[in-house]
């Protein structure tokens, strides 16, 4: 079987299913098939055919025709009934909440009803279903009589309703006069000292052929109360129309620049050539966002990515209205596509607490968020710089630290998802290096501090700072002989951009060498702080590192990089932020060594309970 492809068999296949026998041109009979009729008879039935369409075909139209009229007229009295039965349909008070494309439709609604309603106002009374069901028949014969328009047709009805009303007056006056003696006059003249009430009207039968009470009366109540709902419609249209402009005026108040505005930071305007688009992830974090400010007050374009796991969007919020600044909430565990020239890929959660916290989150943050970034570098050919850690070195047997010592790590304890996690991650750095020529820079990070750290960051510094501004006891892990160097924010920040804009590409090592024991440095923030605060010792951590300091004779060497700011000062600055800090949010607790322990399970607490 020869297969016609579907677009082929569509055009030219010949549609036989629906051919008649006598159209079939392939038919062997196709000339006996086809009935014996002759020419003259042919004539005779085409002109039959003619007279017999002549004749019905006006009548068909005149009963199409009156059909549609009946239907229209219904229709718009369906519509009028519906207006009047609920003469607030549009009123905001319903609609509170509405958007202002909802209040523009109400407001057109509410107007179409006043329409109607002025249009049928002195043409049709009443309000009520009986009124409706007992208008079919006039205006069925509003419509007999023929063609013209609907107020023709509505006038006529009206005229039809004032005759059948004015007979009902004349049976009233024969068969009830004795009742009601001569009170008609003052009748009407109370009903119009007192204004009459629509709910009542709309409970009261309405004044039609045959009906028993005083159709004039009735005819004067309907227009008053029809009146009366116009005016009401009339002032909540007004109302809305009121509402709707004040939502405007205030929508585009907004829109123009005020003293409220927030303010764009002024920075270089670099030329085109010398503009690089740098991608900073991590970016809204304590490090990232002291680094995007260099990049920024430098006339870069910064393009922030950050998950806001550890991240703070205050600690960016300065930049956001600035045109060369964009920020990108994503977690560098998926894969994105941005053009950039240079990638500081510093996405990770750096104090212990924060990184234990969801250790598997962490490992795939080092390991996935790394390939991804050296992915996005290899396609966009990016330069690319990884923030190590002095934590690949492990609990060090060598002391200081120099770049070439291999470290000794614990691969399965508490803190080898960050330590190994980062180890890999230096691995893949140089991997791509060899294998796609991507331009990669690693840094490994010792102890930082600054403003910006997280106040619930848990490391030593920030602890010690809050606890003895709070003269809350100093919580020192173990027995406090352990060793930290502690480097101040913007001297990191000065080596990582001269390690990416240099030409080294090795691992280096930034941190300050200035070595303190904790319990030495617990002391040293309580004289600074002039705190009240104990001492308070606690038990060690695990896997807990006994001593670091950096060797930093290869940033000496190969960036001509150095610390600048002394502990002391980068701690007086610290110190003015968390006192900052805690004037806006009053008491903080730091977390202590318990936080990044896993939580029990359900199944745990129950068979506990
Ligand atoms: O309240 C505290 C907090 C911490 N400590 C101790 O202070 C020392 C420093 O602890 P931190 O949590 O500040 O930082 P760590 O040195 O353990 O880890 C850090 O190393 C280098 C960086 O790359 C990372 O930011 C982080 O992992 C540790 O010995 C810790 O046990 C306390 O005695 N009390």
């Amino acid at each position: 079987m020869v297969h016609i492809p579907r677009h082929r068999r569509r055009a030219g296949t010949p549609r036989t299913s629906s051919r008649t026998p006598y159209d079939d041109p392939y038919d062997p009979h196709h000339h006996l098939s086809r009935p014996p009729t002759s020419r003259s008879s042919q004539w005779i039935l085409l002109l039959a055919g003619m007279g017999i369409g002549y004749l019905i075909l006006p009548v068909l139209l005149v009963q199409n025709n009156q059909q549609i009229r009946l239907e229209e007229v219904v229709q718009r009295l369906e519509e009028r009934q519906r207006a009047s039965q609920n003469p607030v349909s549009f009123n905001y008070a319903s609609q509170q909440h509405s958007s202002p494309m909802n209040m523009m439709q109400s407001h057109r609604d509410g107007a179409a009803t006043l329409l109607r309603n002025q249009e049928h106002n002195g043409n049709v009374v009443g309000s009520d279903d009986s009124r409706r069901r007992t208008a079919g028949p006039e205006l069925k014969s509003a419509v007999d009589g023929g063609g013209s328009s609907l107020r023709g047709d509505l006038d006529r009805h009206s005229e039809e309703v004032d005759r059948h009303q004015q007979e009902d007056v004349e049976v009233e006056k024969t068969v009830e006069m004795p009742e009601k003696g001569d009170d008609d006059e003052s009748d009407d003249e109370a009903e119009e000292e007192e204004p009459v009430q629509k709910s009542d009207i709309q409970s009261k039968p309405i004044g039609l052929p045959n009906s028993k009470q005083n159709a004039k009366e009735q005819l004067s109540q309907i227009l008053t109360a029809d009146k009366q709902s116009t005016e009401l419609e009339e002032n909540d249209l007004t109302d809305a129309q009121r509402r709707f402009v004040e939502t405007q005026k205030l929508i585009a108040s907004q829109s123009i620049p005020t003293s409220t505005t927030p303010h764009v930071m002024k920075t270089p305007n670099l030329p085109d050539a010398k503009r690089k688009k740098v991608l900073v992830t991590g970016g809204a974090g304590f490090v990232g966002s002291h680094l995007v400010d260099k990049l920024m007050m430098e006339g870069h374009e910064v393009i922030v990515l950050d998950n806001f796991f550890t991240g703070q969007r205050k600690n960016i919020e300065h930049w956001m209205h600035h045109p060369h600044f964009s920020l990108v909430v994503h977690d560098v565990t998926e894969p994105i596509m941005l053009e950039v020239d240079e990638i500081y890929h510093l996405a990770c959660p750096a104090s212990p607490p924060h990184y234990q916290y969801n250790p598997v989150k962490t490992i795939k943050t080092s390991t996935m968020g790394t390939i991804n970034m050296l992915g996005l570098a290899k396609r966009v050919k990016a330069k690319i710089l990884l923030t190590s850690t002095s934590e690949i070195y492990g609990d060090p047997k060598v002391h200081p630290q120099p770049e070439s010592y291999w470290g000794n790590v614990n691969t399965i304890g508490p803190r080898s998802c960050y330590d190994e996690g980062k180890r890999v991650a230096e691995t893949m750095m140089y991997s791509y290096k060899n294998q796609n020529n991507v331009d990669v820079r690693v840094a490994r990070i010792f102890n930082t501090f600054g403003p910006r750290m997280h106040p619930n960051d848990g490391r030593v510094v920030s602890n010690f700072i809050i606890q003895s501004l709070q003269d809350k006891p100093m919580t020192i892990y173990g027995e406090g002989d352990q060793t930290r160097s502690f480097q101040y924010v913007s001297d990191l920040v000065d080596g990582l951009h001269a390690l990416m804009n240099g030409s080294y590409d090795l691992p280096v090592n930034l941190g300050n060498p200035d070595e303190y024991t904790v319990k030495h440095f617990a002391e040293y923030i309580k004289d600074i702080t002039g705190s009240k605060s104990e001492i308070s010792y606690l038990k060690a951590t695990q896997d807990d590192p006994t001593q670091r300091k950096p060797d930093i004779s290869t940033a000496k060497r190969e960036l001509g990089w150095e610390p600048k700011v002394t502990v002391k000062e980068g701690l007086q600055k610290t110190i003015a932020y968390f006192s900052r800090v805690l004037d806006e949010s009053g008491e903080i607790i730091p977390t202590g060594q318990d936080a990044s322990k896993p939580k029990p399970k359900i199944s745990d607490i129950e068979v506990q309970v």
